[in-house]
């Protein structure tokens, strides 16, 4: 009988806490490397991101969601250069050959002033909660991920057998954004129909939070041409590899096809974090190759899978 592989689970904490020994560090990074190099995903624990927060966040995800459609609509991402706030159901097509998406979702990053307004930087669309409801949790959150997103780079820079040092344009000012989404109880039963049509994450490295037993991830395995549900568990986070590291280290980390289907028979609440990087950096893990920035290579993708512009 054949054997279904499984997204490996990593526990971080031995990488991540100061007091451990270089060996068990070593252990870590090499765990990191070969789930990247097989899967281009990994799941993982003792990644330091306290439980009160994650369900705080997934808190916030309902609270948003529930609003009124004109005052979600009020925030659209449409509306704003840096490309945050809110998308309606259907607006984002992440698989050209499968219907719109049937998910809503709401992207914040770090909160940069207007003088300074960029493509992915600028000010938040924050809707109108008590700040306890939304903005408090929400914002601890992205400090995690800021946080945890370092750590995993320089496990995978260590990995392709680099210092932690190459990081240190990409790692600057990165550009690093939070997803807030819903996908409705799915009730179509149009097999082209999906939460999040196949597709591969646009930026470095995505983290992600599920809503635990909401399931509904599935990624592609090639070599079984098979789809591999990864569960949501509490306190564990799904890590993948996006395009850019792909293209970095010619596919060696591989960006994974994956898709959701809501399989909760419910809602459904998750949180990408998409760790982009410093926009005016180049390939951190092969210095010569200039040839496209992180800019470049994000406003391409992310402008075509919404459909709009890429001037
Ligand atoms: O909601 C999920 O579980 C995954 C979402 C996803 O893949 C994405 O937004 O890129
Ligand atoms: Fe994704």
């Amino acid at each position: 009988m054949a054997i279904i592989p499984e997204i490996p689970t990593i526990d971080l904490r031995s990488y991540i806490q100061p007091d451990t020994s270089p060996e068990q560090k070593a252990k870590v990074v090499d765990e990191v490397k070969k789930a990247c190099s097989q899967y281009g995903f990994l799941q993982v624990t003792g990644h330091g991101v306290p439980l009160a927060n994650q369900r705080e966040v997934l808190g916030s995800c309902k609270s948003l969601f529930d609003l009124p459609q004109d005052r979600k609509d009020a925030l659209s991402l449409k509306n704003n250069p840096a490309r945050r706030g809110y998308e309606r159901i259907g607006e984002q097509i992440l698989d050209a050959k499968a219907l719109p998406d049937c998910k809503e979702g709401y992207y914040l990053g770090r909160e940069v002033p207007l003088k300074q307004l960029g493509f992915l930087r600028g000010p938040n669309q924050w809707p109108d909660l008590p700040d306890e409801e939304f903005h408090a949790p929400v914002s601890k959150y992205y400090e995690h991920m800021l946080r945890l997103g370092g750590s995993l780079l320089e496990m995978l820079a260590l990995g392709l057998g680099h210092d932690v040092s190459v990081l240190e344009a990409f790692t600057k000012e990165p550009v690093v954004n939070l997803k807030l989404l819903h996908y409705p109880k799915h009730i179509s039963e149009d097999p082209k129909q999906f939460g999040a049509g196949a597709h591969t994450d646009f930026g470095a490295i995505t983290i992600l939070l599920q809503q635990p037993g909401k399931h509904g991830l599935e990624v592609y395995h090639s070599s079984s041409d098979a789809w591999l549900s990864v569960p949501a568990v509490e306190d564990v986070f799904v890590i993948n590899m996006g395009d850019l590291v792909h293209k970095w280290t010619d596919g060696k980390y591989s960006s994974t096809v994956h898709r959701v289907v809501n399989a909760s028979g419910g809602d459904r609440y998750s949180v990408p974090c998409f760790y982009q990087g410093d926009l005016s950096a180049t390939n951190p893990f092969k210095p010569g190759d200039t040839t496209e920035t992180v800019e470049q290579h994000i406003k391409r993708k992310f402008d075509m899978s919404y459909g709009l512009s890429s001037k």
